[in-house]
């Protein structure tokens, strides 16, 4: 459950629909992209909104580029906050690439991150490497996620090999599996290349999948955002979000922006109207 931000405000006030700060609500997990913040940004980031972040990611290879001093208080503020912390999964691949994947992960475990992404979004990966990386990863002391989709190429998303392969992933302790959706949210996974969804894909995806609470949606624009927290309700798990977009995306889970205000009377009036 969320934090209410201060007993000035009466509860129905920071969450007017009800299903965010309610006994039923505040499951739905918000991954913040960092490409390179820097240590008053990203403590202001966790200073403002810390409550509405449950994972952050360090975007590819950013990391690597970041000062030790920075990266370190970084890792230790975000964990002192209960937050996730991960490299981008591209930066994995490059390990992999490059042949230094157990230097990599020692790297990892010594700076201390608490999360791993896998993902083989620009390199291919056999379904024997993703699974024992998974095993590694948990091994290790990670919270593992992992990622489904290809990055570059337009490629089209075929739905029996995400489901199968997001099955397999949560079977072996993936604690979710996340639809690739790139920073820009667009051409890749679920998305067109201008950003509209596939919603035939989308929807196929929700009739197949097993476990669909277990899917976290790359969702970087806000039309992405509206569309599935009004088609999957406030409590789906949306994925690289700007920094500067973690209060606001809180604010529409909450039915405290106009997009999704309706849900204060009828929170599921909209869900009906996008999936029939
Ligand atoms: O951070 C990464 O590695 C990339 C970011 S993007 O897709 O290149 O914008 O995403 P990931 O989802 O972690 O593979």
């Amino acid at each position: 459950m969320r934090e209410a931000q201060s007993d000035r405000w009466h509860p129905a006030l920071q969450d007017p629909a009800g299903g965010r700060t309610g006994t039923a609500g505040g499951t739905g997990k918000t991954m913040v992209m960092d490409k390179g913040l820097g240590p008053s940004a990203f403590s202001d980031l966790l200073h403002m909104s810390a409550p509405y972040i449950d994972m952050i990611k360090l975007g590819f290879g950013t990391a690597v580029l970041t000062p030790d001093d920075i990266l370190l208080s970084k890792i230790d503020h975000a964990k002192s906050r209960g937050i996730l912390i991960m490299t981008g999964g591209t930066f994995l691949e490059t390990a992999l690439a490059l042949g230094l994947q157990n230097e990599f992960l020692a790297q990892l475990r010594q700076l201390g991150f608490n999360g791993l992404e896998i993902s083989d979004g620009s390199f291919p990966m056999t379904r024997k490497k993703r699974s024992e990386l998974i095993l590694r990863g948990q091994d290790m002391g990670f919270t593992v996620i992992t990622e489904y989709g290809k990055k570059l190429g337009g490629q089209p998303l075929t739905i029996g090999h995400f489901v199968e392969t997001a099955t397999i992933d949560l079977e072996l302790g993936a604690e979710l599996v996340i639809m690739e959706g790139r920073e820009s949210g667009s051409g890749a996974g679920v998305y067109n290349e201008d950003g509209s969804l596939k919603e035939q894909d989308f929807r196929s995806i929700l009739q197949s999948m097993p476990l669909p609470d277990k899917v976290m949606w790359e969702a970087p624009r806000k039309e992405q955002q509206v569309f599935l927290l009004q088609t999957l309700g406030p409590n789906v798990h949306l994925g690289n979000i700007s920094f500067q977009d973690a209060t606001a995306l809180e604010a529409l889970r909450r039915g405290l922006r106009g997009d999704t205000a309706c849900w204060v009377e009828n929170p599921t009036a909209d869900m009906e109207g996008k999936l029939n």
